[in-house]
C-alpha cells in the first residue's frame, strides 16, 4: 500500500514537476523587455510571438509589419523569437545607426547555421560573423564590381535569348505561361553558367540534373521551413532539434559539380569572365585566400542567395505588367526606343539608358522586397537611446516590407506607381525607408548582378511579347505564408503573346 502510494506520488510529482520547469525554462527571459521599460508583444511560452508564423498560417513580412503598425509611433517594440528577446526598430534614425553609422557594433546577422547541420550554408558568406565575415567579404567584393558585371553580361544575355525561345513555345500554343517557372529557369541557368560554370540548360531541357538539385534545394517541407525560420530568429532551436536545411547528400552533389568545373577549367585553361573565374582566383591568391569548403560555400551561396530574390522580383514585375497594360506600354516604348540607339543588341550599357525599366524595377522591389526584413546582432552592450541599454547578443529586426507599405514613406502602398522613383519624386524617399537591397557594409553583395539579370530578362521578354492576365491569374496575388522570401503561393500564370509591330 505504502509502495503503491509513494509511486502515485512520484507519478503526480513528475507530471506537475516536468510541465513547470519546462514552463519556467521556455518563459524565462519573458520579463526582459518589462524590466527596460519597453513596451513588447506579449509572448507565448515555446513559441515567442512566432506561433502563427510557424504554424505557417501568416506571412513573416506581413505578421511584422503589423507590429509595425500597431506601434507607429514607437521608434522600437520587444518581441520574443522562440524565448529569446529581440527587438523591432521601426525609426529610421535608429535604423541609420544600426546599419551604417554603428555598423561596427552590427556586423554580423542573428542568421546562424551549425557548421555540423549543413557545412555549406554554415560557410556562406551570409551566414558568416565576425573577422571571418570580413575576411570572406573583403575577398569577394572585387567579383562584383560594374567591371566584371559587364564582362559577364554575354552570358546573361545569351539565357536571356533562350527564355525568350522558351516563352515562344507557349505563345505560339496559346498557353498560359507559368511565369515563375519560367524565369526560374531562367535564373537558374544564369546562376549555373556564372557561379557554377556548367551549362544547365534548363530553359531547354525540363529535366536538367541541376534543376532537379535546385528544387531538392529549394523544397520546404514543415521542418525546414521551421529551420530556415530559426536559423533567422532563434539559432539554438535548429540546433537543439537537429533540424537539417538541407540532405548532406544534396552538399555532395554541388561539392562535386564545382570541383569538376574547377578542374576542368585549370586543366583546358579556359576563361569565361564568370563569378567561378573570379572565385577561382581567389584560391591561389596570397592575401584573400578561400579554398576547400569555404570556397564552395561561396558558389553555394550565390545561388541561394540570388534565386529565389532575382526570380521573384522578376515573378511580381511581369504580373504587375500585365495587371497594368499602361505602364507596360511605357516601358516596352522605352526599350525600343533605347536598343534603337544600340544596333538593336540588349548590351550591358543599353540597360542604363532604360531609366523608366529602372524605375518599373525600383517600384516592384518596394512593392515585393525579397526579403521582408534585415537581421542584426547586437555584438556589445549598446546605448540604442538614451532610455535602452542594449545588452550584448541581442537580436534587432528591421521591417523592410512594413516600411516599403507605410503610407508616411509611400502614398497609397498598395498601388504600383513607378513615378515614386521617377529623378524628381525619388528624392522625396527618406534615407532608410526604402532598402530592398539592404544597407551598410553587410548588404547585398550581388545587387548589381541580381539587378543586371531582371532587367535583361524584362528587355527579352516585353521587347518580343506583350503580357496580360489569363483566367487562371489570381488577382491579387496571394502570398506564401511558409517561406521567409516573399513568394506568390501557387505560382502566377498569365497570357503571354507574341508582340507584333
Ligand atoms: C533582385 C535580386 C536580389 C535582392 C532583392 C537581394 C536582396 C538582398 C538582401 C535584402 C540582402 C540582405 C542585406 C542586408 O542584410 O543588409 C542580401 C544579401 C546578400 N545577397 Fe542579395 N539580393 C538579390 C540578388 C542577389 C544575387 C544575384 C546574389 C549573388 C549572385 C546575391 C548575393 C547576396 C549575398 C552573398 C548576400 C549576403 C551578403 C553578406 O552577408 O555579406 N544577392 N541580398
Amino acid at each position: 500500500m505504502f509502495e503503491f502510494g509513494s509511486i502515485i506520488v512520484t507519478v503526480i510529482a513528475v507530471f506537475i514537476t516536468i510541465p513547470i520547469c519546462l514552463y519556467l525554462f521556455l518563459t524565462r527571459h519573458f520579463n526582459f523587455w518589462k524590466k527596460r521599460g519597453v513596451i513588447y508583444v506579449r509572448p507565448l511560452p515555446f513559441f515567442g510571438n512566432l506561433k502563427d508564423v510557424l504554424l505557417q498560417k501568416k506571412y513573416i513580412g506581413y505578421y511584422l509589419k503589423d507590429i509595425y503598425e500597431e506601434n507607429i509611433n514607437k521608434p522600437y517594440v520587444g518581441i520574443f523569437a522562440f524565448d529569446q528577446p529581440a527587438l523591432l526598430v521601426n525609426d529610421l534614425e535608429i535604423v541609420k545607426n544600426i546599419l551604417v553609422k554603428d555598423s561596427r557594433n552590427f556586423i554580423d546577422r542573428m542568421v546562424k547555421v551549425d557548421e555540423s547541420l549543413s557545412p555549406l550554408n554554415a560557410n556562406a558568406i551570409f551566414a558568416l560573423r565576425g573577422q571571418k565575415w570580413k575576411h570572406v567579404r573583403t575577398s569577394l567584393t572585387p567579383t562584383f564590381t560594374t567591371g566584371k558585371m559587364k564582362n559577364m553580361f554575354y552570358l546573361v544575355d545569351k539565357c536571356g535569348q533562350q527564355l525568350v525561345l522558351f516563352i515562344e513555345k507557349f505563345a505560339k500554343a496559346e498557353n498560359p505561361v507559368a511565369v515563375k517557372d519560367a524565369v526560374e529557369r531562367f535564373t537558374m541557368d544564369v546562376t549555373a553558367m556564372c557561379a557554377f560554370g556548367i551549362e544547365c540548360n534548363s530553359l531547354q531541357d525540363p529535366k536538367a540534373e541541376f534543376s532537379n538539385l535546385l528544387h531538392r534545394i529549394f523544397q520546404l517541407s514543415f521542418t525546414s521551413a521551421v529551420a530556415n525560420l530559426a536559423t533567422f530568429f532563434a539559432p539554438w532551436v535548429q540546433n537543439f532539434f537537429r533540424l537539417k536545411l538541407m540532405d548532406s547528400e544534396i552538399e555532395d552533389r554541388i561539392r562535386d559539380i564545382v570541383w569538376r568545373a574547377v578542374h576542368l577549367r585549370e586543366k583546358t585553361g579556359e576563361k569565361r569572365n564568370d563569378l567561378l573565374d573570379y572565385l577561382m582566383e581567389l584560391r591561389t591568391s596570397e592575401t584573400s585566400k578561400l579554398d576547400g569548403d569555404d570556397f564552395v560555400a561561396q558558389a553555394f551561396g550565390f545561388l541561394v542567395a540570388g534565386f529565389h530574390t532575382s526570380s521573384m522580383t522578376l515573378t511580381f514585375a511581369l504580373y504587375e505588367l500585365s495587371v497594368h497594360q499602361d505602364i507596360q506600354t511605357t516601358a516596352r516604348t522605352e526599350i525600343k526606343d533605347v536598343l534603337e540607339h544600340h544596333k538593336k543588341k540588349v548590351t550591358y550599357y543599353s540597360i542604363k539608358d532604360m531609366k523608366y525599366l529602372d524605375m518599373v524595377v525600383n517600384e516592384t522591389l518596394r512593392k515585393y522586397p525579397a526579403i521582408p526584413f534585415l537581421d542584426r546582432r547586437c555584438q556589445e552592450d549598446y546605448p540604442l537611446t538614451q532610455d535602452l541599454m542594449l545588452p550584448a547578443g541581442t537580436g534587432v529586426y528591421i521591417p523592410v516590407y512594413a516600411l516599403h507599405h507605410d503610407s508616411k514613406y509611400f502614398p497609397s502602398p498598395a498601388k504600383f506607381d513607378p513615378e515614386r522613383f521617377s529623378e524628381k519624386n525619388k528624392q522625396n524617399i527618406p534615407h532608410f525607408a526604402y532598402m530592398p537591397f539592404g544597407e551598410g557594409p553587410r548588404n547585398c553583395i550581388g545587387m548589381r548582378f541580381g539587378s543586371m539579370q531582371v532587367k535583361a530578362a524584362l528587355i527579352h521578354i516585353l521587347s518580343n511579347f506583350e503580357v496580360s492576365p489569363c483566367k487562371e491569374t489570381r488577382i491579387p496575388l496571394i502570398i506564401d505564408p511558409k517561406p521567409f522570401n516573399l513568394m506568390a503561393l501557387g505560382g502566377v500564370y498569365l497570357n503571354i503573346t507574341k508582340f507584333n509591330n
